[in-house]
């Protein structure tokens, strides 16, 4: 393929990703290095000129990215699992093998830090959002967060591989009860960070208000059936 030939499926997915991974690397280099003030400079000048010609080109937000797909709740710029984004992990979230639920397992790096060589814990609560979440689609119960508990029982730990993991508790009409944690991969049943969260799947009439205006790349009304994430 040209330069100039458009980008088709999965060539474009693998340049989202490849992109999402260079972010991240430089997120992490950015937080861990000990650089010179020229260093960080230079650093800084080649990252504003290769992200020019990525701002001449902007999706308006309302419009979903072409490699985003709706049905098997991909979302390749989410915070948490999106392979573009640089700021997520990016969790790969799995059907729990142990029965119910879904589960991931990550080291977390620098960029994540709250108290030195921990993690911060609005980023536990961000995961544990994002991973409630997915185990309610994984039932079938797709909703928005109306609440979530997050109990900090212990620091974790940075660059540990974690186990971070969720199931649905109850059902209840359209609200979905969502327990998990995120544990050391080596002491899973000691939990960390303990999390419940309610979803509740918007009315079909909320649900049209909230996403009347956003469009799939080819234009096609996603409301009724978006997700958040
Ligand atoms: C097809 C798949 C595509 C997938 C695609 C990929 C997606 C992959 C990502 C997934 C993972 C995302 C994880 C991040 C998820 C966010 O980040 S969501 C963003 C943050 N949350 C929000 O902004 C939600 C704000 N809240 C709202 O807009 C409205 O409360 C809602 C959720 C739309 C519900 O409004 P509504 O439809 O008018 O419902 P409403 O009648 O008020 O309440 C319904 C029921 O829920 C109950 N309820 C309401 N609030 C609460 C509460 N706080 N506590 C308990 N019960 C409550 C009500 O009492 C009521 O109960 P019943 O009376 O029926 O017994």
């Amino acid at each position: 393929m040209t330069a100039t030939e458009p980008a088709t499926g999965t060539d474009l997915l693998d340049a989202v990703a490849d992109l999402g991974a260079a972010l991240r690397q430089s997120l992490e280099a950015s937080t861990s290095t000990t650089a010179s003030a020229a260093q960080l400079r230079e650093a800084a000048a080649g990252i504003r000129a290769a992200t020019a010609p990525l701002a001449a080109l902007p999706r308006p937000y309302d419009k979903l990215p072409a490699v985003d797909d709706m049905a098997r709740a991909v979302r390749v710029f989410n915070p948490v699992v999106g392979v573009g984004s640089g700021v997520a992990v990016p969790l790969d979230l799995r059907p729990d093998p142990a029965g119910g639920g879904v589960v991931a397992r990550a080291a977390l790096g620098q960029r994540y830090e709250g108290p030195p060589t921990f993690l911060h814990g609005g980023i536990s609560a961000l995961l544990m959002d994002q991973v409630l979440g997915h185990a309610a689609i994984a039932a079938n119960r797709w909703g928005m967060t109306v609440g979530l508990d997050v109990r900090y029982r212990r620091p974790v730990p940075l660059h540990v591989t974690v186990r971070l993991a969720g199931r649905v508790a109850a059902i209840d009409g359209r609200r979905t009860t969502v327990v998990g944690t995120i544990a050391a991969d080596d002491a899973p049943d000691v939990a960390l960070v303990e999390a419940t969260a309610v979803f509740v799947s918007p009315s079909p009439e909320v649900a049209a208000r909230y996403f009347a205006g956003v469009r799939t790349a080819s234009g096609e009304q996603v409301s009724g059936r978006v997700g958040t994430g």
